[in-house]
Formats: C-alpha cells, sequence, structure tokens
C-alpha cells in the first residue's frame, strides 16, 4: 500500500467496531447414550462453558484489508461470524456501518432442496438486494460462479466447490460495503481461487473493506494491509500484515513445542508405553539447526528414536505438511523398500537429507512414525518439527519451480 493510500485508510471512519466481544459455548462434557442416561436429571453438573472469545476489541477502517490469523480453535470463525451478525457476542457489542456480505460456511444460506437458482434468489435477499436487482445481475451472477446448466439443479447435488463458486458469485454481486471471506475459499479450484483473489483486488482498489480469515501467511500477505492475530479466544497481536505472520508463526511454534513436551510426559506416565519411542527431531541447514530455509538449499532432518532393546529391523517414514494439513512430501523406509537396523538398545539417529528442498515460502510441519519390523505403529510424533522458508512475491503455491516467461509473436 502507498503512503498515500494508508493515509487515507487511516483517516477513513471505522465500518466495524468490535467493543470487548466475549462468546462462550457451553459444551455437555457425557459424549455417550450410556453416559447421557446416567447423568439424565443432572444435566447442569456435566456442562462445561467455555470462552471461545474472551474481550476482543479494535476497529476497522473503511478501505482496509484485515486477516484474520491464529492456531486452530483459536476463535477466528466465531468472531467473523460476529461481526456478520450470524451470531451474537456473550457480552460486548459490535458497531457496523453499511451493507455486509458474508462468505462463512461451506452452504451457509443455501437450502439443499433448491435449485441454484432459486438458492441465489434466496440469498441475494438474505443479503439485502430485492428480487429485481437480483433479476439484473442473475446472468453475470451465473457467469461469475461457472456453474452453466447446473444452476436449475438442487444445490444439494452440488460438489463443495460448486457450492463455494455460487455462494462467491451472489455475495460479491450484492454490492457490499465489508466482504467477510472464511476459509471456504480454500476449498475451489486454484484457477478459481485466483478469479475470487482478483474481485478482492477489485474491491479493494473501490474502497471497500474486506475482513479475511486465513491459515495462509502468504495470503495475508499478498491481500491484507493489517493482520490480527488471535490465540485462544484473546487479540495477541494487531499490526501490519507482514509482522502478524510473525507474530502467528511465534504461536504456531509455541504450541507445537507444547505438543512435544506433551508427547514427552505422556512417554514418563508409561501409558502403553511402546518398545521404541521418537525423543526428538530437528531440522539442520549447513550443519546447524535451523527454522528458516531457503528454497532449493539442502537440510537435513535428524530423527533420534529410544528402543527398549535390542531390534532386528524396524521402519520410520516422514511427512511434511503445510499449516492448512495439506501433505506436501512423504516418504519412509517402505516406500524406500528398505529399513533400519539391526539396532542396539538406548538411543539411534535416523537422518532423512534432502538436498534440494523446492518448497515454496510458507511455514511447513514435519510429522514422524516409526514402526516396527512388521510394520505395527511403535510411535508418532506429529509436528516434531518445524521450518519456514521465506516469501518470495515472484511465485506463490507450495512447490518452488523456475519458469521463464516469455512473448511469442503469432501470425
Ligand atoms: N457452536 C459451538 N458450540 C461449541 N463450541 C464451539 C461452537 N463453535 C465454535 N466452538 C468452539 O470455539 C472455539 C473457536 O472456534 P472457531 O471455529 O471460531 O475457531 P477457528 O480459529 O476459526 O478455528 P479453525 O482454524 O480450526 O477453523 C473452538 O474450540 C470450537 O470448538
Amino acid at each position: 500500500m502507498s503512503a498515500e493510500e494508508a493515509a487515507a485508510v487511516s483517516a477513513s471512519p471505522d465500518v466495524v467496531v468490535i467493543d470487548d466481544v466475549s462468546k462462550s459455548f457451553v459444551i455437555r462434557k457425557d459424549n455417550s447414550i450410556k453416559e447421557r442416561l446416567v447423568t439424565m436429571g443432572r444435566g447442569k453438573a456435566h456442562q462445561e462453558r467455555f470462552d471461545a472469545l474472551k474481550g476482543v476489541s479494535f476497529a476497522i477502517p473503511a478501505g482496509s484489508s484485515i486477516g484474520l490469523l491464529g492456531p486452530n480453535g483459536s476463535g477466528k470463525s466465531t468472531l467473523l461470524k460476529i461481526i456478520g451478525g450470524i451470531i451474537d457476542p456473550s457480552g460486548g457489542s459490535v458497531r457496523r456501518r453499511g451493507r455486509l456480505a458474508a462468505l462463512l460456511e461451506l452452504g451457509a444460506g443455501f437450502h439443499p432442496d433448491l435449485s441454484g437458482r432459486d438458492n441465489v434468489y434466496l440469498n441475494a435477499s438474505i443479503l439485502g438486494l430485492t428480487k429485481e436487482e437480483t433479476d439484473a445481475r442473475f446472468d453475470s451472477i451465473v457467469d461469475f460462479s461457472e456453474i452453466g446448466d447446473f444452476i436449475d439443479t438442487q444445490v444439494k447435488f452440488y460438489s463443495s466447490g460448486m457450492y463455494v463458486r455460487l455462494a462467491f458469485a451472489v455475495a460479491v454481486h450484492t454490492d457490499p460495503d465489508v466482504l467477510l471471506v472464511d476459509e471456504v475459499l480454500a476449498v475451489g479450484d486454484e484457477a478459481f481461487q485466483r478469479k475470487c483473489m482478483d474481485k478482492i483486488r477489485q474491491f479493494q482498489k473501490e474502497g471497500r473493506t474486506i475482513i479475511l480469515v486465513s491459515h495462509s501467511a502468504s495470503q495475508v500477505m499478498e491481500v491484507c494491509d493489517t493482520g490480527v492475530v488471535l490465540d485462544r479466544g484473546h487479540v495477541a497481536y494487531i499490526g501490519s500484515a507482514a509482522e502478524a505472520t510473525k507474530a502467528h508463526r511465534e504461536i504456531l511454534e509455541g504450541r507445537r513445542k507444547e505438543n512435544v513436551e506433551a508427547h514427552e510426559h505422556n512417554e514418563d506416565e508409561g501409558a502403553a508405553r511402546p518398545s521404541s519411542r521418537i525423543t526428538g527431531v530437528t531440522v539442520f541447514s549447513q550443519g546447524e539447526p535451523a527454522t528458516e530455509v531457503l528454497t532449493g538449499s539442502a537440510i537435513e532432518v535428524r530423527i533420534t528414536v529410544d528402543h527398549d532393546s535390542d531390534v532386528d529391523t524396524w521402519h520410520s517414514s516422514l511427512s511434511i505438511d503445510t499449516p492448512h494439513g495439506q501433505q506436501v512430501f512423504g516418504s519412509g523406509t517402505r516406500r524406500q523398500l528398505t529399513s533400519h537396523g539391526p539396532t542396539d538398545r538406548g538411543l539411534s539417529e535416523v537422518r532423512y537429507q534432502f538436498p534440494h528442498i523446492n518448497f515454496a515460502g510458507g511455514q511447513y510441519f514435519i510429522n514422524v512414525e516409526i514402526a516396527d519390523g512388521e510394520g505395527t505403529p511403535q510411535d508418532v510424533l506429529w509436528q516434531g518439527a518445524t521450518f519456514f522458508v521465506p516469501i518470495e512475491f515472484r511465485q506463490t503455491g507450495t512447490v518452488n519451480a523456475e519458469v521463464s516467461i516469455t512473448d511469442v509473436s503469432v501470425d
């Protein structure tokens, strides 16, 4: 954003003011039918209050683009629903100005037994359009959604991608001042996601406000000027998108370390203690432990395993995920038609060497599993290590592929 645009944004009136918002849910603790029968009549004792949002306050100036970041369950979707007026806060208030359109849960606002056509009218009327206004925009909505003849099919037969395409098309055609987008966009195919991003950029140019929930640091950096990071229902950070993605990364790293510690603690309690256990996973770059690695560089993942007794053969496998949980790599001894061992009791180390880690910018998590010689799982460590590849403007996605773009004249 240019300084001029930044000044214009900061001088803009607030379109959304969130003041000390909290949200509690009541969760039943007894899950099985048997438990419910046993506790019948004493229901309250088995209910627990869960605070999904606590004392959230911030204002959103007109024309800004806000990215809501945070680990799973930190309250992003709940906050977006409260901003959109879909659910009420338990405490505090939200003031809104202008017309709001929200693209929240998949299929929210769609009636499964109605056709796409009827749902367009229903949805558009919920978002504040008259029938005449929808008539005038109908062809453009169908065009944008690329639904084609399926517009007269009941939406219960739609794929999740078709749902999102139609819902997004309706939302952006209602002329909203504020557009709320939850992670539903991740469902659509890459080409449609691009189209949505283009539309979002056009909205930004027109001075509309965008509030986007995302797990993707690169998406937030690409689209948003401001990032709000939630952690366990609190606002942990508000600032520039780049600084917010850094704060988000630090929180994820803190969570990951807690999980690894919990994993070690479970071992101490000796619950169903396997005979071999993963005791550590570390990423090395240029011979040093590293949390940040450059695309194309060499890395080594060192896994330490503790065996209770001597083992003849055993197996390991490793997978690498994005923060969305999408696997970008997976391999191990069985896939490589090999095995480890024989190995003496006590600590041993396995090294996975990657001469060129051709991942694009973003955060990656390493999961490790070990199994005995028969392939029976012994131990698994989710997110045993993490590394960050600096984000480059040149490309998106998870694979770093060299590309050159040339003009060719066509006669
Ligand atoms: N209707 C509900 N009843 C009970 N608990 C709920 C309800 N809706 C949300 N929660 C809980 O509130 C917490 C916050 O949920 P929310 O969906 O807002 O998180 P999130 O940050 O969007 O997570 P994710 O990234 O996984 O989508 C979670 O622990 C969730 O289980």
